[in-house]
C-alpha cells in the first residue's frame, strides 16, 4: 500500500492550494449543513455542484418527472450520484429511480445507489453494468407498459442519462493525459450508445418551460480540451444525439482545461437510421 504523501509544511505550493480551498466558496458548499436554497448543500464533492449547474441550465439531463435511471461513471466519493438521486426523489418517479455508480475507487454507501467498485475500462466491468441495466429494463418490461414492445424493436437501452465525471490521475505529460481522457471518453460513448434509450420514431423536440427537450437519452461527460478531442465530438457524438454542446460549468476551475460535452437526445446509429 501506498503512504499518503504529507503536504509540505509551509512549501509555496500547499500554501497555494490551502489558500485556494479557503476561499473557493463550493469548497465551503459541500460541508454547509443548511442553505437557504431548495437544494441540499451537504454534497460529498466540489464537483456536485457542476452537475447542479448543468442540471439546471440542460433540466432533461434529470428531469424529475421523466429520468427514472441514471448511471454515474467515475463516481467516488459519490457527489454526483447524490445530486441525481436528489433529483430523482423530487420527481413522479421517486421509488421507481435507479441510479448505478461505478468507480475503481470504492466509496461510501448511499441509500438508493448501487456502487459497482471496478475499472471502467475492463471489459467485465462494462459487461456486468450492462447486464444490471438490462435486468432492470426487463423488470419493467410488461403487458401494458409499452416496454415489452420497445425491447422487442430494440428501442430500449433501459438508461435515460449517462454521467461520466471520469478522470485519470494526470500525468503531467500532456500527450499521455490528452490519450487517456480520449481512452475514457470512448469507453463512455460506446457504453452509452448500447444503454441509452432512444428517440422514438417521429417523436418530435418539445418546449417545456421555454426549454427545448430532445427525446431520447442523455450524455455528460468530462473531457480535457484538445483538437483531437474536437474531433471526437464531430464523428462520435455529434451524429448521434439531437444536440451536443460544450459547457464550463462556472463551478469549473479556469485555470483547468476541463469542460463537458452535454449530448441531449440520443437518436441512435446514424447509419441505420
Ligand atoms: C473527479 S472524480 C469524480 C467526482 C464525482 N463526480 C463526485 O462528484 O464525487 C473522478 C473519478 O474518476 C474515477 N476514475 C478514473 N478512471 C476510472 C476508470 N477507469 N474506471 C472507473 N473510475 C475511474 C476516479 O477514481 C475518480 O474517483
Amino acid at each position: 500500500m501506498r503512504a499518503a504523501i504529507p503536504l509540505a509544511k509551509g512549501s509555496a505550493s500547499s500554501s497555494r492550494w490551502l489558500n485556494r480551498q479557503s476561499r473557493d466558496p463550493y469548497v465551503r458548499l459541500r460541508s454547509s449543513p443548511t442553505s437557504s436554497s431548495s437544494l441540499p448543500t451537504s454534497y460529498r464533492s466540489r464537483s456536485s455542484f457542476k452537475l447542479v449547474s448543468l442540471a439546471q441550465k440542460h433540466p432533461s439531463l434529470l428531469n424529475p418527472s421523466t429520468t427514472k435511471s441514471v448511471v454515474d461513471l467515475g463516481a467516488a466519493p459519490g457527489g454526483w450520484s447524490q445530486v441525481a438521486l436528489n433529483m430523482l426523489k423530487r420527481g413522479k418517479t421517486s421509488g421507481r429511480g435507479r441510479v448505478w455508480a461505478v468507480d475503481i475507487l470504492g466509496m461510501e454507501p448511499i441509500p438508493g445507489v448501487e456502487v459497482i467498485k471496478g475499472d471502467f475500462l475492463s471489459s467485465e466491468v462494462r459487461d456486468f453494468l450492462k447486464s444490471k441495466v438490462q435486468q432492470q429494463a426487463s423488470a419493467g418490461a410488461g403487458p401494458g407498459t409499452g416496454m415489452d414492445e420497445k425491447m422487442e424493436n430494440d428501442t430500449f437501452g433501459g438508461i435515460d442519462t449517462v454521467l461520466s465525471d471520469m478522470m485519470a490521475p494526470m500525468t503531467g505529460v500532456r500527450i499521455r493525459d490528452i490519450g487517456l481522457s480520449l481512452e475514457l471518453c470512448a469507453a463512455a460513448t460506446i457504453f452509452a450508445r448500447d444503454v441509452l434509450n432512444k428517440a422514438k420514431e417521429g417523436e418530435e423536440v418539445r418546449k417545456e418551460g421555454g426549454k427545448k427537450v430532445y427525446p431520447g437519452g442523455n450524455l455528460v461527460m468530462k473531457f480535457f480540451a484538445h483538437p483531437d478531442l474536437d474531433e471526437f465530438k464531430k464523428l462520435e457524438l455529434d451524429p448521434w444525439f439531437g444536440k451536443v454542446v460544450v459547457e464550463k460549468p462556472k463551478e469549473s476551475r479556469s485555470e483547468s482545461s476541463e469542460a463537458y460535452w452535454v449530448c441531449l437526445g440520443f437518436k441512435g446509429d446514424p447509419n441505420v437510421r
